[in-house]
């Protein structure tokens, strides 16, 4: 008998929903919002993004665009009503394997140089032959392609690929319209060492705000940029980055086994080459970033290897972008992320969580948003001479509490009010409240918070983002 996919001839077979699917090859399939896609694997082997299915359970789907994988054939039944499935013979991710395997090989060189990780992490492993040197850090990877290349599909399929060898990778996602393991309008990294939840393509699984899940909840450390496009205030959005880097550095330096396994940063599609370009160049310095990946783009590919190829210290490869990758309207942007600030309140569907209001003097908030971009003139961009005040205007501007924050949603600092605007204009996220009721007249707030607690008395920055149940 053969074996699933392995069939000795043809491809892929499907009888009513039952598919064998052959080796490399992959079952690509997309679920509207309002409906849901069932899987079950059969027999044999096969993976979304890098994490494996196991053999038995049934998995759902809504709201996602995903491709099913196998490396040696596999056999699944499907139910539901997808907007679209078929399968792929031309699979890119052989390409990806090699990429994980070449990042794995200087993961092993960092573990070789670090002192503390063979003494503490690798007991049981002969040391004797590896070098004297006293630190090691793992490969420190950008991933950067046009919008809808695959980016955040490659970050995933490569910290997958990592756990999967007992990496622990830190994982920076720098694009804010996803809110990687937060909400729309952060960016954020966190150590990854336990596998994703593959149900939840844009999900990266569940932070410690989410409430109970069946995968174990990660620790991100995040920063609220406040909208979509980096470019909606560049000088805002690097000094975040900048921030984001100099926390990763000090966790790093705690956590061995995270520095060996290196960082994966899925960047923001922004590659054009006046504002994207030295935005690429400030990531690059802040993150030590030593290998860059582009996905699918000869230009931009070149234009990097001339840039960086110089400095010795930083690779440039290219991979393929796959053919499965669909591009994310605005419209399926907003539900996407209006599920996002949704789930992150009353929890996913399946842990549904019973979110919680609180009624406070206005007097009790303190709210900023980030200052105006056309504010924000870098001094070196002033004729010279000239007044350089304006350089130096803090990058948030106090909010007055009034009906205009009616529905936003405000990111709760690890600042307070007595803190300086620079200050806040450093701090990390604590958590997210939703202002639900504003009433001028009795100076009082009404406030959605994902736990039972009193308000904060943190600053609170404000975004873009508003939600109405
Ligand atoms: N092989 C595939 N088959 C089916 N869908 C895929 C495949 N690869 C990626 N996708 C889907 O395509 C969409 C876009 O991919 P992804 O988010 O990785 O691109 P991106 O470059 O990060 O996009 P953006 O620039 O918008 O951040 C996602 O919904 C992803 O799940």
């Amino acid at each position: 008998m053969d074996l699933p996919g392995l069939s000795s001839a043809g491809q892929s077979s499907v009888t009513n929903n039952t598919v064998d699917l052959r080796p490399e090859t992959e079952w690509r399939f997309e679920v509207g919002l309002d409906s849901i896609v069932t899987l079950k694997v059969l027999q044999g082997n096969a993976e979304i993004f890098g994490t494996e299915l196991a053999v038995g359970p049934t998995y759902s789907f809504t709201a996602t665009k995903l491709s099913m994988f196998t490396w040696r054939g596999c056999r699944f039944e499907w139910s539901g009503d997808p907007l679209a499935e078929y399968i792929s013979e031309e699979s890119v991710m052989s390409s990806y394997a090699n990429l994980h395997f070449a990042l794995e090989k200087l993961r092993m060189q960092a573990a070789e140089k670090d002192a503390h990780y063979k003494k503490e992490v690798m007991k049981e492993v002969d040391i004797g032959q590896f070098g004297s040197a006293e630190e090691g850090d793992g490969p420190r990877v950008l991933i950067i392609g046009s919008r809808s290349s695959g980016k955040t599909t490659l970050a995933k399929i490569l910290t997958a690929y990592a756990v999967k060898m007992g990496r622990s990778p830190m994982v920076v996602s720098l694009d804010p319209k996803e809110g990687m393991l937060s909400l729309p309008g952060t960016i954020s990294a966190a150590s990854f060492s336990t596998m994703m939840d593959v149900e939840e393509e844009e999900s990266w699984g569940s932070s410690a705000t989410t409430g109970p899940m069946h995968v174990p909840p990660k620790n991100p450390t995040v920063y609220y940029f406040g909208s979509d496009s980096p470019t909606d205030n560049i000088r805002f959005y690097k000094s975040l980055v900048s921030r984001l880097s100099i926390a990763i550095s000090s966790r790093l330096e705690m956590d061995h086994r995270a520095r060996v396994s290196g960082c994966i940063i899925d960047a923001a599609g922004i590659i054009d080459q006046k504002v994207g370009y030295d935005l690429i160049d400030s990531i690059v310095s802040d993150l030590a970033v030593d290998v860059i990946v582009t996905i699918g783009n000869e230009r931009l590919y070149n234009d990097l290897l001339k840039r960086y190829q110089p400095r010795k210290q930083i690779t440039v490869v290219k991979v393929q972008r796959s053919g499965g990758v669909v591009e994310h309207d605005a419209t399926y942007l907003r539900s996407i992320q209006r599920r996002m600030i949704k789930e992150y309140f009353y929890g996913p569907p399946k842990t549904a969580l019973s979110a919680f209001t609180i009624t406070a003097d206005i007097s009790a908030f303190t709210v900023y948003k980030r200052s105006e971009q056309s504010h924000l003139v870098s001094s070196s961009a002033l004729p010279i001479g000239s007044d350089e005040t304006t350089a130096l205007l803090s990058l948030v501007t106090k909010v007055e509490v009034s009906p205009a924050l009616q529905n936003a949603i405000l990111a709760v600092l690890y600042a307070s009010a007595k803190d300086t605007e620079d200050d806040i204009a450093e701090a990390s996220v604590m958590g997210f409240v939703n202002i639900l009721d504003i009433d001028e007249t009795k100076k009082k707030v009404k406030v959605l918070m994902p736990i039972q607690a009193r308000l904060p008395s943190q600053v609170l920055l404000m975004g873009s983002y508003h939600y109405l149940e």
